[in-house]
């Protein structure tokens, strides 16, 4: 039976908006390197891809200056609307040279944190399982619902028992993933991660228990809080 090749595609399409930083956050530096080339070299230098995608804005500008634009191992294509877009349309790039059973694991670009021993984790555990599944965290915190008003208010506790916090990378099937998203797609089913798409296509992921430090850089305080694990990794 043929191996299964293993694919990394790495959303790098998005504006940052939450960050207010005068350029897309995947694009800050942290100790003198850009968020994009610090998450992108973890990943390939922890794990053994047979082929990296990255999905960039049409109006990227910055990524002529990484040093990933000079790693022969990633491929770039253009990214969509929304993130699940840019999935999509990395797996479509990838077309020629995946196949159904191929993994594929998708890592957010402003996820510059992840840890080698979450990554073989997660690659491990999900080796011989049909559909794939998660990194993710279980809440520890109480959590509260508010109110949708200028000075929010609890409206509710929401049971955190078997809640987890999803994280990335997340990691599926080729043909499952690609069928999944394009499914959401027509159907104008929202997901923000890869996992929903699977469950809307009637799967039931993996949870796979990752570090709490893989951070997704998202606000202003967290590119503070990502310099400081990124210096102590
Ligand atoms: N259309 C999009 C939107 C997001 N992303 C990527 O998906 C990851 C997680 O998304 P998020 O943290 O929401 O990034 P942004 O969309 O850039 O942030 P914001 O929502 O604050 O604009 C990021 O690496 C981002 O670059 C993408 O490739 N294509
Ligand atoms: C994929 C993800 O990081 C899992 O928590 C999250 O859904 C991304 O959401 P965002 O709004 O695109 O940052």
């Amino acid at each position: 039976m043929k191996h299964p090749k293993r694919w990394l595609i790495v959303p790098a399409a998005g504006i940052g908006r939450r960050m207010q930083a005068e350029c897309p956050k995947q694009y800050l530096r942290i100790q003198s390197r850009f968020i994009l080339d610090i998450t992108l070299s973890r990943l390939l230098d922890s794990v053994a891809f047979d082929g990296c995608m990255v999905s960039l804005n049409p109006s990227d500008q910055w990524w002529v200056s990484t040093e990933a634009s000079a790693d022969e191992r990633i491929s770039t294509c253009l990214g969509g609307h929304e993130r699940s877009d840019s999935v999509l349309a990395a797996l479509q790039a990838l077309s020629e040279r995946a196949s159904p059973d191929d993994w594929v694991l998708v890592h957010d670009a402003a996820r510059p944190c992840v840890h080698p021993a979450d990554l073989e984790r997660l690659i491990t555990v999900l080796a011989d399982h049909p559909v794939g599944g998660l990194l993710a965290a279980p809440v520890s915190d109480t959590l509260k619902r508010g109110t949708g008003s200028d000075v929010p208010e609890v409206a509710e506790t929401v049971d955190r028992r078997g809640l987890w916090r999803a994280l990335t990378p997340q990691m599926f099937r080729y043909g499952l993933l690609t069928e999944a998203l394009q499914s959401a797609g027509r159907e104008q089913h929202p997901v923000t991660d890869e996992s929903s798409a699977l469950e809307f296509f009637g799967k039931m992921p993996v949870l796979v228990e990752g570090r709490t430090d893989n951070i997704k850089v998202t606000v202003p305080a967290d590119l503070e809080l990502a310099g400081f694990l990124l210096s102590r990794s």
